[in-house]
């Protein structure tokens, strides 16, 4: 058994105890002990599963914090460590590999995961003396492993310690390469990159990708105003601040998690990034409408499209998974919104469930490669590959094409992903204009989008780096009349 298994049981063996059939009367039990695991241990767990599983990173952690029951502090570092090492990987592993004998690839996951996670906290976290990361990495080496890996991973550390600044990726490799290498993406990405939208932009996307991403709110106009809103977030000591790309959102610039606010439980805000909020605004639904959601959980843009609507009118909020109607409809009753169906099933055999021309409007956000929200998924650079960029482009489009029909003549269909690949994008809306000429590209209004140059073809695209908010793109199609 590897150690990673062994402190996989741990955990594991903790949720089985909350589970566990009461004692018998007057019986003793032996009580177990728990095994306590630190912050450190927790992320390195963490990390070694999704390194040999390709677990998503963010359902296992969520799991294991749950069952280590760390302080919020402690839960705060392991979250930081897991995330911050899995994007800054290529960079770390590029060091690593510089005063390993054998590459960081061919050590044992847990040493691997160690290594990187340690090394992370000397580069990239001032609150850490680089003494105490390299410390605790010697212990945890001890513990799981013996003394042999405990003195590798010292002697390792330490040689980069002597380094200090001086380490650091050389100027002068090929540009791909460099980019590569310093901001911590795959080549082949930053590849596809630099050859659609150039270098400077390429660089300024990675670069965006690895900082935190900010929070941002909607505010439920059917129950509060934006600038009211604000108020109230102030008077629970908030700092705040209007979003520049959306009327309806509010930057958070401090204090933990939205969803503990009695204000987000009240209903009067929902949590979404900025982009997103343009979608319903581009759909343009209006009071009494009727509207096809084609996949539409969790439900924040459903939920917006409600308000905008004033729960007057007709939405059908469809997905695949059946599971995910629960979100929507949970979001609908804490927003206090009428007027949604669930529908569950596939996109593409909507149109044999509805009348033809049946929707004012048609919203498809459809599934994506996601390269937009980086950010918040530091370890999909690493899961996707160039093969499922292109199946899902396939998708998208036969996706379009299916759900077109739909649309009453002279309704608007919204196209919208979370990426910002021009295969997914632009070119699937050129290609479907190309084979649709009864639809017709509409312009929409976003104020703040207008000093910034776009690239040409129908619709709006969105970069990480140009507000910090999520890579996006949004066309909209007018059916003629
Ligand atoms: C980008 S997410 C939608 C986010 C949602 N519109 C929102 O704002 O909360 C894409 C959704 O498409 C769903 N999906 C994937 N394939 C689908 C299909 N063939 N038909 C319908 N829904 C699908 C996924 O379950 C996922 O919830």
């Amino acid at each position: 058994m590897t150690s990673a298994s062994r402190g996989e049981k741990a955990l594991s063996g903790a949720a089985r105890r909350g589970q566990s059939a009461p004692a018998a009367k007057g019986v003793e039990q032996p009580r177990r002990r728990k095994i306590e695991l630190t912050a450190r241990e927790v992320a390195l767990n963490v990390l070694t599963s999704v390194d040999e599983n390709a677990s998503y990173s963010n359902l296992l952690l969520n799991r294991s914090l749950q069952q280590a029951e760390l302080s919020p502090a402690d839960a705060g570092l392991a979250t930081e460590l897991v995330y911050g090492t899995i994007a800054r990987q290529a960079t770390l592993d590029y060091f690593l590999n510089l005063f390993i004998k054998s590459e960081v690839k061919r050590l044992n996951p847990w040493v691997r995961s160690l290594a990187r996670m340690s090394l992370y906290q000397i580069r990239y976290l001032d609150r850490i003396p680089a003494h105490a990361a390299v410390n605790e990495a010697v212990e945890i080496a001890k513990k799981r492993g013996h003394q042999g890996i405990a003195s590798m991973i010292n002697g390792v550390l330490r040689s980069i310690l002597r380094e200090g600044d001086t380490l650091a990726i050389p100027d002068d490799l090929p540009t791909a390469e460099r980019i590569a290498l310093q901001h911590s993406h795959p080549q082949w990405l930053v590849e596809r990159w630099i050859t659609q939208y150039g270098e400077e932009t390429a660089e300024a996307v990675c670069a965006s990708n690895n900082q935190p991403p900010k929070v941002s709110i909607r505010v439920n106009t059917l129950k509060a105003d934006r600038d009211e809103l604000m108020r109230e977030l102030e008077n629970e000591g908030r700092t705040v601040r209007a979003s520049e790309l959306s009327r309806f959102g509010i930057i958070v610039e401090s204090g933990g998690n939205m969803a503990n606010d009695h204000l987000y439980r009240d209903g009067r805000f929902s949590i979404q990034d900025e982009s997103s909020m343009l979608v319903a605004e581009a759909l343009a639904a209006e009071p009494g409408m009727s509207v096809l959601d084609c996949c539409a959980a969790p439900g924040g843009k459903t939920a917006h499209i409600a308000e905008k609507m004033g729960n007057k009118g007709r939405i059908v909020a469809n997905d695949l998974h059946e599971h995910k109607q629960g979100l929507i409809m949970e979001q609908a009753e804490r927003l206090g919104l009428s007027g949604i169906e669930s529908s569950v099933g596939d996109a593409m055999a909507l149109k044999d469930q509805f009348e033809p021309a049946s929707f004012d409007r048609v919203l498809l956000d459809a599934p994506c490669s996601g390269f937009g929200v980086i950010r918040r998924k530091p370890d999909l650079r690493w899961a996707k590959t160039p093969d499922d960029a292109a199946s899902i482009a396939r998708l998208q489009r036969q996706m379009l094409s299916a759900v077109s029909g739909l649309v009453k003549p002279g309704g608007i269909l919204v196209y919208s992903t979370c990426t910002i690949e021009r295969e997914e994008n632009q070119r699937a809306v050129a290609e479907f204009l190309r084979d649709h000429a009864e639809f017709i590209a509409e312009p929409f209004e976003v104020p703040a989008l207008e000093a910034l140059p776009q690239a040409g073809g129908a619709g709006v695209q969105i970069l990480p780096n140009q507000f910090g908010s999520d890579g996006f793109y949004i066309a909209r199609l007018r059916r003629r009349s």
